[in-house]
């Protein structure tokens, strides 16, 4: 294994000078949940409602995440050769699920540190993969940094809304791999947060969200 040497430097500006100057913490809201359970849509208006009070916040999608930092193996292989695309690019598998949620993961720590509510939509439907998300925030920053929001909507609910027609093509077996299909979906165990995505109008839900970070001294009333 090669020996890469790089070693780690203080800030001059700290996360607690930051919050000062936002006026309040940074922590990582994570909604996880099956495809179509309204992660997207709850987590927009959490952040539309932050926004509008004044509290600097950030969105990270898992659709547009997987345009940018996270782009498949085709869309790389547009500027680079296949070596590189397919050393790079990330799909649904397993590992590369894991190596998502991992990158993900230390982009919401540098938005943390940076004071800001970052608020992270997705799937991550392995629990191991968000323990360790949440066990690298509360070490480097410290408890209360990672609230995980479960949306917790039927199977047969998203099924039912499939807004990019994803679950059809798993059911007719034209998609591998399809979280909740043939692909597992491990819910959290200890949640901070739990909202019936499949019983509940979403600006219901994204009030409940905003009510418990304003329980937790995280947003003002
Ligand atoms: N196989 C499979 N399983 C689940 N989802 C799939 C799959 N293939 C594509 N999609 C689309 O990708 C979006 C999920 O991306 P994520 O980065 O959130 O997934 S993961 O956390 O790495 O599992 C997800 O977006 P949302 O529907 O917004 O959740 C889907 O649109
Ligand atoms: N609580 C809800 N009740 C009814 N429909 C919802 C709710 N939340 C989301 N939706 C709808 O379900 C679809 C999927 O929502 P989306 O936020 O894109 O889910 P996800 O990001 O988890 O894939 C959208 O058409 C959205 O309008």
């Amino acid at each position: 294994m090669e020996k890469v040497e790089v070693t780690w430097h203080e800030h001059a500006v700290a996360r607690a000078d930051r919050e000062r100057l936002n006026g309040h913490r940074g922590c990582v809201v994570w909604f996880t949940g099956l495809s179509g359970c309204g992660k997207s849509t709850i987590a927009n208006l959490v952040d539309r409602q932050l926004f509008e009070r004044g509290v600097h916040t950030f969105l990270l999608d898992g659709d547009n995440v997987r345009h940018g930092l996270n782009p498949s193996t085709a869309m790389l292989a547009e500027a680079h050769d296949a070596d590189f695309a397919q050393r790079f690019g990330l799909g649904f598998g397993p590992a590369d699920r894991e190596e998502n949620i991992r990158r993900i993961g230390a982009v919401t720590e540098l938005f943390c540190s940076a004071g800001l509510i970052t608020l992270a939509a997705f799937v991550s439907p392995y629990r191991k993969d968000r323990d360790l998300v949440r066990q690298r925030l509360e070490a480097s920053g410290g408890a209360g940094d990672f609230i995980e929001v479960f949306v917790d909507t039927p199977l047969e609910v998203c099924e039912s809304r499939d807004p990019k027609g994803l679950y059809k093509k798993a059911r007719a077996g034209e998609l591998k791999g399809m979280t909740g299909i043939d692909d597992p979906y491990e819910a959290p165990l200890k949640p901070e947060i739990t909202l019936a995505g499949g019983s509940a109008p979403p600006d219901k839900l994204a009030t409940e969200v905003i009510r418990q970070l304003m329980e937790r001294g995280i947003v003002r009333e």
